[in-house]
């Protein structure tokens, strides 16, 4: 796209599902120089009922047939293990993407999109890590970039999820809900991570048949800093996403409660949001407002496919440290000149 103030992105959404109809809800109502004209669901009565309130917009079953009607950009919002097979095409036609995470959820795949993508010279995709976004986590990285509170040594995440739906996998624990934290690690520090350690325990009676959950994850950075998430996605509780960090000098946390503490009906306390969509509401309309503007100006500056394919390659060794509850290295090919 060439820069124009004025231009008003084309987007198609890909995918209609709980996070594609949550970004067509977005784009419609709150990001500003782009607006939905196509949703393409292989389930039709799905892309017709999320375009049937948009003016302008109309559904497809394919991605070939929204691109013939004139769409500028695309967010692919399809389950991960469709996004190399979507992508590829994409990245061909000099489409730019917000992909959602993970950009696939095996480093082999993500490495060809990273290689497909360098060969077309220039940077069309960007990756849904939304808590690069979010107010707490920016501040959290300029505490650290700046060194007042000395230098950074732990970091300890906690993930948890209400519940997930039946068929959510040991490998989904990694590549879908984790694969969060090996991005906002990566953010944090501006580091790579060099190893990653899964111990599986005692599991909760409330999770899905096949699934261990909590888990408990150890990742190293180049540095040495240390970072250790729990991971519990059957948590009943709601949806809760923080994060400390522990200094030379200080700790610092992120996290979601912005309420009031109240105290009232024999209880003390801050409500907790009830799921993704409000806790990182603020980080979704940003990230989406901000590839929009990158788009328009054809300067890409968000979570890269590079960010895709190093988070995948943590993944990969979470998935095998299931297995062998060893400490298992971070493989990373070398990085293209496209994304130094
Ligand atoms: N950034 C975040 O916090 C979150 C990101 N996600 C990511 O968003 C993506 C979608 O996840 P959900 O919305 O939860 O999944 P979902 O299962 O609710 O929706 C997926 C949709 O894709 C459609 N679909 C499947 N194959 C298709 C194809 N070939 N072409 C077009 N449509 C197709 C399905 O019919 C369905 O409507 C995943 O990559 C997931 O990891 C999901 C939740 C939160
Ligand atoms: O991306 C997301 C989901 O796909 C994933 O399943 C959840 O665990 C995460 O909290 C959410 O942000």
């Amino acid at each position: 796209m060439t820069s124009n103030p004025t231009t008003s992105l084309r987007v198609a959404v890909v995918g209609a599902g709980r996070m594609g109809a949550d970004h067509i809800e977005r784009l419609h109502t709150v990001t500003r120089r782009a607006e939905v004209t196509a949703v393409v669901d292989v389930d039709e009565a799905r892309a017709q009922a999320a375009v049937a309130h948009i003016d302008g917009a109309s559904a497809y079953t394919t991605i070939e047939d929204a691109l013939a009607a004139g769409v500028d950009a695309v967010i692919l919002a399809t389950p991960g293990f469709l996004h190399e097979e979507a992508l590829l095409p994409l990245i061909e036609r000099g489409i730019p993407v917000l992909c959602e995470k993970p950009l696939t959820p095996d480093p082999e795949s993500a490495l060809r999109v990273v290689e497909a993508e360098a060969a077309a010279g220039r940077r069309l995709i960007q990756v849904g890590f939304m808590r690069r976004y979010d107010a707490g986590y920016r501040a959290l990285r300029e505490l650290i970039a700046g060194g007042d509170q000395g230098e950074l040594l732990l970091l300890h995440h906690q993930h948890r999820n209400a519940d997930v739906p039946p068929g959510f996998t040991n490998q989904m624990i990694i590549h879908d809900s984790v694969v969060h934290e090996f991005d906002a690690v990566r953010f944090l520090t501006g580091e790579e991570i060099v190893s990653v350690q899964v111990r599986r325990g005692k599991s909760t009676s409330l999770a899905p048949e096949g699934l261990n959950d909590p888990q408990r994850v150890m990742i190293e950075t180049a540095s040495g800093v240390l970072a250790d998430v729990e991971i519990f996605v059957c948590a009943q509780l709601g949806y809760q996403v923080d994060t400390q960090a522990s200094f030379e000098r200080g700790v610092a946390s992120v996290s979601g409660a912005a309420a009031l503490e109240l105290t009232a009906d024999r209880t003390k306390g801050r409500p907790i949001d009830a799921s993704f969509e409000t806790r990182f509401k603020d980080a979704y309309d940003l990230e989406v407002q901000e590839w929009v503007d990158s788009v328009l100006t054809g300067e890409p500056a968000g979570p890269s496919a590079w960010d895709g394919y190093a988070t995948a390659a943590c993944c990969a060794a979470g998935v095998a440290s299931q297995e062998s509850g060893a400490i298992e290295p971070v493989q990373l090919a070398e990085r293209p000149a496209l994304y130094r």
